[in-house]
């Protein structure tokens, strides 16, 4: 099976950020690729909650979730939209950071809203507050596809390894980690955090990020580190995209991972204990 990571410069502009991302779908799927993956916050990249205010909507109206619908049913792809940022359910004010997964016929088989909330203050001057913004999901998703069964999450949560570990030992062989992630802590964290979940669960990580200098109408510009990733069950890199935006190419082994669990089948070893208090 032959997947494409998508990496992508979003800008604020939901409309734009569209245009720009179907071209690369059908680079995708003309070079054979049967899942596709998008970055976390496809539709917009903005630090200005009033921007995001303006531009953004629930998923039934957001017209980037219907504009990839239809170019998955057109292409026949299966399409792992890494996050769009999309208005809840009132009462709730803050967005919801959600991944969707389309199928062939453009439905949405599975939706997965990201749990853990990046407040971090990375530098002395570069500070995260996602939780202002957005509220965090409470339910770890998988999703069974004809390439195996995936299991979702969203950038930080690549930071909290019980939930790869439960989503392993609830049948995901894949697992998805869309990404923006920071230019500061890319460097040092990114790829050894990736290579971890694939080894720990034997199983196959993609992890398409987005990259560089986003522009913004509205409130400053944020940079990302880029350098999407696919790395192996046995936790060897597979592609890792550099930081140009554009369309990367992996071929899955599904007999892969029963070959890496099997070999080191850690999975299977969970101790029940007491303490450390
Ligand atoms: O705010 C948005 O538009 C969408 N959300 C993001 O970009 C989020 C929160 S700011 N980024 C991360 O989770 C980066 C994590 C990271 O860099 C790390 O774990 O080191």
């Amino acid at each position: 099976m032959r997947a494409a990571l998508l990496q992508i410069t979003a800008s604020d502009d939901p409309a734009g950020n569209l245009r720009m991302l179907l071209p690369m779908l059908q680079e995708a799927a003309e070079g054979g690729a049967e899942l596709v993956l998008t970055p976390e916050v496809t539709n917009c990249v903005s630090a200005s909650r009033t921007h995001q205010q303006g531009v953004l909507r629930q998923e039934g109206e957001d017209t980037t979730l219907a504009g990839l619908r239809d170019a998955a049913s057109a292409l026949g792809i299966w399409l792992l939209i890494g996050s769009l940022a999309v208005k809840s359910e009132p009462p709730e004010e803050r967005f919801a950071n959600r991944s969707f997964l389309i199928d062939p016929s453009g439905n949405i088989a599975a939706r997965y809203d990201k749990m853990h909330m990046f407040d971090v203050q990375v530098t002395e001057t570069e500070t995260y507050r996602e939780s202002a913004g957005f509220a965090p999901g409470d339910r770890a998703v998988t999703a069974p596809t004809p390439f195996g069964m995936l299991g979702l999450s969203v950038c930080y949560d690549v930071r909290f390894p019980y939930l790869y570990r439960a989503l392993a030992q609830a049948g995901a062989q894949i697992l998805t980690v869309p990404a923006a992630f920071s230019p500061a802590t890319g460097p040092g964290h990114w790829e050894p955090l990736l290579r971890a979940r694939a080894i720990e669960t034997g199983s196959y990580v993609l992890a398409p990020a987005q990259t560089g200098e986003h522009p913004a109408q509205r409130g400053r510009a944020r940079r990302t580190y880029g350098h999407s990733m696919a790395v192996s069950p046995w936790g060897e890199v597979l592609v890792d995209a550099g930081t140009e935006p554009g369309v990367v190419f992996v071929d899955l082994d599904p007999a892969q991972v029963q070959k890496a669990r099997s070999q080191v089948p850690s999975l299977e070893h969970d101790r029940v204990f007491s303490g450390p208090a």
